[in-house]
């Protein structure tokens, strides 16, 4: 998983034998990142690893007005649903020493000032260890919020996801680096809801596109 290019990220290439344990910080806490944060975390961080949360199923149901929409058309995101059957996989990134607060100063204001998101304790399962399960900080956007737009159908969902773009980039753009790292993640890890909004994109995206004979037009 790329890390941010600083110097507790990258220590120096020692042989294990050689190379001093680095004890980790009593204050060390970990994040969960299940969306944006999947490709773009923009903090420092000390480690990172791939894995799922049990309980919870991701959806596309927060509006978004900054980052991947506006005021008059609002983007789609994603949030998390207490669901009892539900997994949803994303990364943890581990901040330690001075990175906890550099993280949580600016995740408040890119997740909970700009997104509406609140933060919840959840049990984060490493794919490589899921016997080892770690303590994490997810941010989740629940229907007590202003920008909560809940469920539609996935069709609905992919057709403003199409329309949507903000601050960050477009929408879609949002929708298919998720889809990406879920790809990455190997067959054990779906996301029924993700692939039915990836599915109802590629059906309608051909009319989002001019063809040669519209284009002749101009
Ligand atoms: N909290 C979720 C979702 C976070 C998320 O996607 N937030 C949006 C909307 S506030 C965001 O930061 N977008 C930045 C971007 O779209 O690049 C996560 O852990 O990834």
């Amino acid at each position: 998983m790329k890390q941010e290019s600083t110097a507790q990220n990258n220590p120096p290439a020692l042989p294990p034998a050689q190379f001093p344990r680095v004890d980790v910080d009593p204050q060390a806490l970990w994040i969960f990142g299940y969306g944006s944060l999947v490709w773009r975390p923009d903090f420092a961080y000390s480690d990172s690893r791939v894995g799922f949360v049990r309980g919870y199923s991701r959806r596309f149901w927060q509006g978004d007005t900054f980052h991947r929409g506006s005021d008059k058309m609002p983007g789609r995101v994603v949030t998390l649903l207490e669901d009892h059957e539900g997994c949803t996989w994303g990364v943890a990134y581990q901040v330690q020493g001075e990175q906890v607060s550099e993280a949580l100063k600016y995740l408040n204001v890119r997740e909970a000032v700009l997104g509406g998101y609140d933060t919840k304790e959840v049990t984060f399962y490493p794919q490589d260890t899921p016997d080892q399960p770690l303590k994490a900080l997810a941010y989740v956007a629940t229907p007590q919020n202003p920008g909560y737009l809940g469920p539609a159908p996935e069709e609905a969902i992919a057709t403003q996801i199409l329309a949507c773009s903000g601050f960050s980039g477009h929408n879609l753009e949002y929708l298919l680096r998720l889809a990406d790292f879920m790809q990455l993640c190997g067959p054990q890890a779906q996301d029924e809801h993700l692939t039915a909004i990836v599915d109802a994109v590629g059906t309608m995206l051909p009319c989002f596109c001019p063809t040669e004979r519209a284009l002749a037009l101009v």
